[in-house]
């Protein structure tokens, strides 16, 4: 295939990852990146458009050279400005339209008017330096699941670079050994290699944005709106995989379970705007003096529970005992008036009886009736403060 052809070819690719990216904005939840990645692929499809033109010219005039050269820095630039933005950094798009209007007056010096290697020599660099910088980026930062749909554009944009270094080290050696390649054949491999890398990176780009959002979907189906912790969904695939692990290793252990007092008469009281915040206040103290690691569940209107795991008994009362109190030392203030609350926390540890998680919840549920019988905000352990179905074994009650 000659040049012209490919050019052309690449030019349609570029204009087709341009469509893409805008159509999957209007169609996905409207991610910024996308806009990036189109400009991208539009800077890219000048590029080709006026390479081509430069062809059909026969001998390519410096003005369409500097032009495709320009054109195309700002194209990776913007590949670089979508990854940052995915990853919510600052795009920087005006250091982008620096670096392009540099390449742009690049061309006016002398020595760029010599040769095609002196060209590549000064471009490569630069081109090479925002594919290493994208792929540095996103490995940098992408943790855990959505390393998985990093990998792809991390590889292209290396695989990008090191084409370019190839291509300039064949291109260099052809200066000491005539003919191994020639401008015109240099200009074809860069053609082709441009259509391959517009190809892939839509398919990438499309991964990253396709990833996210079923990640954020999933999120959500496990997220409990209003207060962001995790629902009753999320609680029967963790309690379910701790409560096995926990069988098998031997590994404690334990639910802590709280409902805040008398709430009824908040939201009478106040309304249910208050109702709502006063959840919020209530699961954002709780959070701030339970472990970082615990699994936080809402598991109905008022009520909370937390998964426990690996911790003594003496360990998970203090916890417990904390959570008590930071409640009811900071109550939520409501235009100036303080609304003082309370909670009641039942405790409770996976036993060699136990059968399913639930059983250790039922009796953490158990606590808590018992601590709401024995006058509310308090802590009661099962096992300790009361036995099997409830019945009371000493009413020694941690707490108030
Ligand atoms: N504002 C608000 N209220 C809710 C929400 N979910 C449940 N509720 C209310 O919470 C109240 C729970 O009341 P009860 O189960 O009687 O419990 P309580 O008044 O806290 O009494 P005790 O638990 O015995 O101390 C009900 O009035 C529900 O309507 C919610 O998401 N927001």
């Amino acid at each position: 295939m000659d040049a012209f052809t490919l050019v052309v070819a690449t030019a349609l690719a570029a204009l087709t990852m341009a469509a893409g990216m805008g159509l999957l904005y209007l169609a996905s939840a409207r991610q910024a990146c996308l806009v990036d990645w189109m400009l991208a692929a539009a800077c890219f499809a000048l590029s080709s458009v006026a390479a081509a033109i430069g062809l059909q010219l026969q001998a390519l005039p410096l003005g369409f050279i500097a032009c495709v050269n320009a054109f195309h820095v700002a194209g990776q630039f913007g590949m670089l400005a979508g990854v940052r933005r995915h990853l919510r950094l600052a795009p920087h798009w005006g250091w982008g339209g620096l670096l392009a209007l540099g390449a742009l007056a690049v061309h006016a010096l002398p020595v760029m008017q010599s040769a095609h290697l002196v060209r590549l020599a000064v471009f490569v660099p630069v081109i090479c330096a925002l594919d290493v910088a994208s792929a540095w980026l996103l490995w940098r930062r992408g943790e855990g699941e959505v390393r998985a749909s990093y990998l792809p554009l991390i590889a292209l944009q290396l695989l990008s670079a090191l084409q370019l270094v190839v291509r300039l080290a064949i291109v260099g050696a052809d200066g000491a050994s005539p003919h191994l390649m020639h401008g015109q054949l240099s200009r074809t491999w860069g053609a082709l290699a441009m259509l391959v890398y517009l190809s892939l990176a839509t398919m990438c780009c499309a991964l990253i944005v396709t990833h996210q959002q079923t990640l954020a979907l999933r999120r959500a189906s496990l997220t409990d709106v209003l207060t962001g912790w995790l629902n009753r969904r999320a609680l029967h695939d963790i309690a379910t995989r701790e409560f096995r692990r926990g069988r098998r290793t031997g590994t404690a252990l334990f639910f802590i379970t709280f409902d805040i007092d008398h709430f009824k008469a908040i939201n009478d009281r106040y309304g249910h705007g208050v109702g709502d915040a006063a959840i919020c206040h209530v699961t954002a103290l709780s959070a701030r003096v339970l472990r970082g690691y615990d699994a936080l569940f809402r598991i109905g209107g008022e009520e909370f529970a937390v998964l426990v795991v690996g911790e003594k008994l003496s360990g998970v009362c203090v916890i417990a005992e904390r959570l008590r109190e930071v409640v009811a030392c900071a109550p939520l203030t409501v235009d100036g008036v303080p609304v003082p609350m309370t909670v009641s926390v039942g405790v409770a540890a996976l036993n060699a009886q136990d059968h399913k998680w639930e059983d250790i919840l039922r009796r953490a549920d158990e606590a808590l009736y018992h601590a709401k019988q024995h006058g509310r905000n308090r802590v009661s352990v099962h096992g300790r403060d009361l036995a099997e179905h409830g019945h009371p074994v000493r009413l020694q009650v941690v707490g108030t």
